[in-house]
C-alpha cells in the first residue's frame, strides 16, 4: 500500500526520575495503566497498519494481557526493549513492515489524532518530521561551575516531542550508523540529522506532555479529567 504507516510505542524505560517502585508507564491514570491510554489513541487510527509495543523484558506478558483485555487489535507484537531508549526503538522498528514508521513514547498519553495526522502529513511531504512546541522560557547554556556561558536565541528553540515520523528504511540505516559509531541520542531525529536527513518540526500542543517526574502525574490527572469532560 502507498504511504502505509506503522507505529512503535516505546515503554521499556525504568522511570528513574519518577522514583516509583512501579515503572511510570504502568501507573494508573483514570483507572487504566498509562500505557493503555497511549495504545488506545493509536489503536483508533483507521489508516495505521500495525503497532509494535516495546516493553521491559519482564513486562511482556502483562502487556500482552492488557492488549487482549482492552481490545487493542492493531498491536501486532509486544517485544522486549533494551537498556537505552535508542535500543528499544531499534528492536521495535525491526518488527515493522510498513513503508513509514512513527515512534512514540508510551508515556505521552495525551497526544491527539490531529497532532498525529499533522506529523504524518509533514513526513510524507518533507521526508521526516517531529512534533514540537516553541520553548516558553529563556534557555541558558551553563558550565560545570554553574556559570552562564551563552543564551541561544529563543526564536530558534523548540522542545521536541513524539510522535516522530520517518521512512522505515531511512530510520533503520540511521540507527545502524549510530550503533556503529557508538553514538547514543535522546531522540530518533538526532540520528536522522547525523545521517544527513532534513527533519521538519510540526507545531503540536503543550498538552502532549511526557510523564517524567512526580509533578507530571498531577498535571496528567488534570488533563485526563478534562479529556473525560470533553467527551461528555
Ligand atoms: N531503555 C528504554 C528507556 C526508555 N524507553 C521509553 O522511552 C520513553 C521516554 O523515556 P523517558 O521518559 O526518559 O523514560 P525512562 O527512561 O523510563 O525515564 P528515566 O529516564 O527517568 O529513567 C518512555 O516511554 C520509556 O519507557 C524505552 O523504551 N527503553
Ligand atoms: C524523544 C523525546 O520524548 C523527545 O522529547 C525525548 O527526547 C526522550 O528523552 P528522554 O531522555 O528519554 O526523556
Amino acid at each position: 500500500m502507498l504511504n502505509d504507516f506503522g507505529a512503535v510505542i516505546v515503554a521499556a524505560g525504568k522511570g528513574t526520575r519518577m522514583g516509583t517502585r512501579e515503572s511510570k508507564q504502568y501507573l494508573a491514570l483514570g483507572g487504566k495503566p498509562i500505557i493503555v491510554h497511549t495504545l488506545e489513541v493509536f489503536s483508533r487510527i483507521p489508516w495505521l497498519q500495525e503497532i509494535v509495543l516495546v516493553t521491559g523484558p519482564e513486562d511482556v506478558s502483562r502487556c500482552q494481557s492488557w492488549v487482549h483485555e482492552y481490545g487493542l487489535d492493531k498491536v501486532s507484537a509486544v517485544i522486549p526493549g533494551g537498556s537505552e531508549r535508542q535500543q528499544s526503538v531499534y528492536q521495535g522498528i525491526k518488527q515493522i513492515s510498513s513503508e513509514w514508521v512513527m515512534i512514540h513514547d508510551g508515556v505521552r498519553p495525551f497526544v491527539t489524532l490531529e497532532e498525529i495526522e499533522s506529523c504524518r502529513d509533514a513526513a510524507i511531504r518533507e521526508g521526516a518530521s517531529v512534533l514540537g512546541v516553541p520553548v516558553k522560557d529563556t534557555i541558558k547554556q551553563v558550565n560545570g561551575q554553574g556559570l552562564i556561558t551563552g543564551t541561544p536565541d529563543r526564536q530558534s528553540l523548540w522542545a521536541v516531542q513524539t510522535p516522530q515520523a520517518f521512512r522505515l528504511s531511512d530510520l533503520l540505516s540511521a540507527h545502524e550508523a549510530a550503533a556503529k559509531e557508538e553514538f547514543t541520542g535522546t531522540d530518533d531525529a538526532m540520528l536522522m540529522e547525523r545521517a544527513g536527513h532534513s527533519v521538519i518540526v510540526v507545531e503540536g500542543k503543550y498538552s502532549n506532555i511526557k510523564i517524567t517526574t512526580p509533578e507530571d502525574l498531577e498535571y496528567a490527572a488534570f488533563l485526563q479529567k478534562r479529556k473525560g469532560e470533553d467527551k461528555e
